[in-house]
């Protein structure tokens, strides 16, 4: 059986520790030859590294293992860079929540202004990480999960159409095990679901079981009073930020109760809520900091001091297995349903052909098969269009260096009031980007 080369984009990153962990616990499904990390940080990268090397050796000592800083070291010789960069890190994160809110707008990772300035950051990184894969593994296939996804997609569609990159968001699947919870079901693959949408801007309208009966009037009726908060051990999730965004799904549901909504989609419906119960001294790029990268790295420091993962806390990031059932779908075309983002191409039948949409695709070996989903109704089809515009125009904007087009999409995000105070918050990201953004003009 063939063993893969894997390369990490973004070693540093948080989640590196937990996903290197869950593709030790995956060898029988999925085998590995070789770990490779990659970062433009060395700093960070060898905090996490130095751990995942120990890691990997007390787990499974045949694996090679490099982290490097240098390009064509990392992407030569690899079938698969699982990449998840954040261009800018956590201190530009910090801004593009605060500088939103300091105008009375939504302060956001990936929604609204910050989304803006963040896909504004990743477009560049991006296409290098893309060129530097095609260059030294023509073969590879680029599984991203770095964000902002949709802007990253549709960023790649224009720039790199041939590119062997697979865009996917872990959202729906997080939601999909609180309804597999929700419905006492062992896993969310008991279920089969569709779905249509953008990347964090979508809904979910059938829920059956494998039988095909259908799931949903059991799972509306929870939502309806408790959203999708239930009592779920997941690391990820147990801090009140999380508790309180899949309360807010029984709000977004409210509004249209044909179908089950992404919870990101309370920043665009509810924007003045999430305005009113952010702080601007202490956003959720604060909480992160002093959160989940101050524990991962406490926790891989302790391993590289000690030289052993005795007693450490780090755990099987489980949850990101769907990063293995994708490569596994590709090497060895198993046809797995997927939700992926790739170009709409008519599977939404009225809606623009070029749109990146989050929909179900057969995944195999000659990539994603997109599954026909039909007409949607007005309202998400308003709500898309007026989203997917903000995508296209930004990806338009670095593209041509247009400060009207950046205006533009800043002012067609429902999250902003009006034109002025798009330019405003638009003034004062160019400023903080400076250092990534390109020259507007
Ligand atoms: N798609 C999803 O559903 C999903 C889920 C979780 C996280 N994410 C994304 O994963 C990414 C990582 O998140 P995190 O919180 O662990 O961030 P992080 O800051 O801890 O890690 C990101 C790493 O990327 C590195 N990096 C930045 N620019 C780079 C470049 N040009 N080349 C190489 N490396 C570069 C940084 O140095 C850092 O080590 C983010 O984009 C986040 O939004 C996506
Ligand atoms: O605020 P953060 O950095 O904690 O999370 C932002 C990310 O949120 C989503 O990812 C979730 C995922 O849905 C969940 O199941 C679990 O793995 O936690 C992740 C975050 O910790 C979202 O899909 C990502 O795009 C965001 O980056
Ligand atoms: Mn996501």
């Amino acid at each position: 059986m063939k063993k893969f080369s894997i390369l990490v984009a973004g070693g540093g990153s948080t989640y590196t520790p937990g996903i290197v962990l869950m593709l030790l616990d995956n060898l029988d499904k999925f085998p590995i030859r070789q770990i490779k990390f990659y970062d433009n940080d060395k700093e960070r990268q060898d905090i996490v590294a130095n751990a995942c090397e120990i890691l990997i050796k007390e787990r499974n000592p045949e694996i090679d293992f490099l982290a490097t800083t240098n390009p064509e070291e990392a992407f030569t010789d690899v079938d698969f860079v699982m990449a998840h960069i954040r261009a800018g890190k956590y201190a530009m994160r910090e801004l593009d929540e605060k500088i939103p809110l300091k105008h009375g707008v939504v302060g956001q990772e990936t929604c609204g202004p910050g989304g803006i300035a963040y896909g504004m950051r990743s477009i560049g990184p991006m296409i290098e990480l893309i060129d530097y894969m095609e260059k030294y593994s023509p073969n590879a296939w680029m599984l991203n999960y770095s964000n902002p996804a949709a802007i990253v997609a549709e960023a790649t569609r224009r720039l790199r159409p041939n590119s062997k990159i697979l865009n996917i968001c872990d959202m729906p699947i997080g939601i999909e095990r609180h309804m597999a919870t929700i419905l006492g079901l062992k896993s969310r693959k008991d279920m089969t679901i569709k779905y249509y949408g953008l990347n964090h801007f979508g809904w979910w309208t059938s829920v059956t079981d494998k039988e095909g009966k259908d799931l949903m009037p059991k799972l509306k009726e929870h939502i309806a009073q408790h959203g999708y908060n239930v009592n779920l051990q997941m690391y990820q999730h147990n801090d009140a930020s999380w508790n309180d965004t899949f309360m807010k799904a029984k709000d977004i549901y409210a509004i249209d109760p044909t179908t089950l909504p992404n919870t990101y989609l309370k920043y665009y419906l509810y924007p003045d809520y999430v305005v009113e119960h952010s702080d601007i001294n202490y956003s959720r790029a604060n909480m992160v900091m002093d959160g989940r990268e101050k524990f991962v790295f406490g926790e891989c420091k302790k391993i590289a001091e000690a030289g052993t993962s005795e007693g450490c806390e780090l755990h099987i990031d489980e949850h990101a297995s769907y990063i293995v059932d994708l490569a596994r779908a590709l090497a060895y075309n198993t046809k797995e349903r997927m939700l992926l983002i790739v170009e709409n191409n008519g599977a939404i039948e009225n809606f623009d052909k070029t749109a990146m949409v989050e929909i179900p695709c057969l995944v195999g070996c000659e990539g994603p098969e997109p599954l026909t989903v039909g007409t949607i109704p007005q309202f998400q089809k308003g709500l898309m269009e007026q989203q997917v515009s903000v995508e296209k125009l930004v990806v338009e904007a670095w593209i041509e260096g247009s400060y009207t087009k950046l205006w533009q999409a800043m002012t067609i995000s429902k999250t902003v009031p009006s034109a002025k105070v798009a330019k405003e918050i638009l003034d004062d990201l160019i400023e903080a980007n400076n250092e990534f953004w390109p020259e507007l003009n």
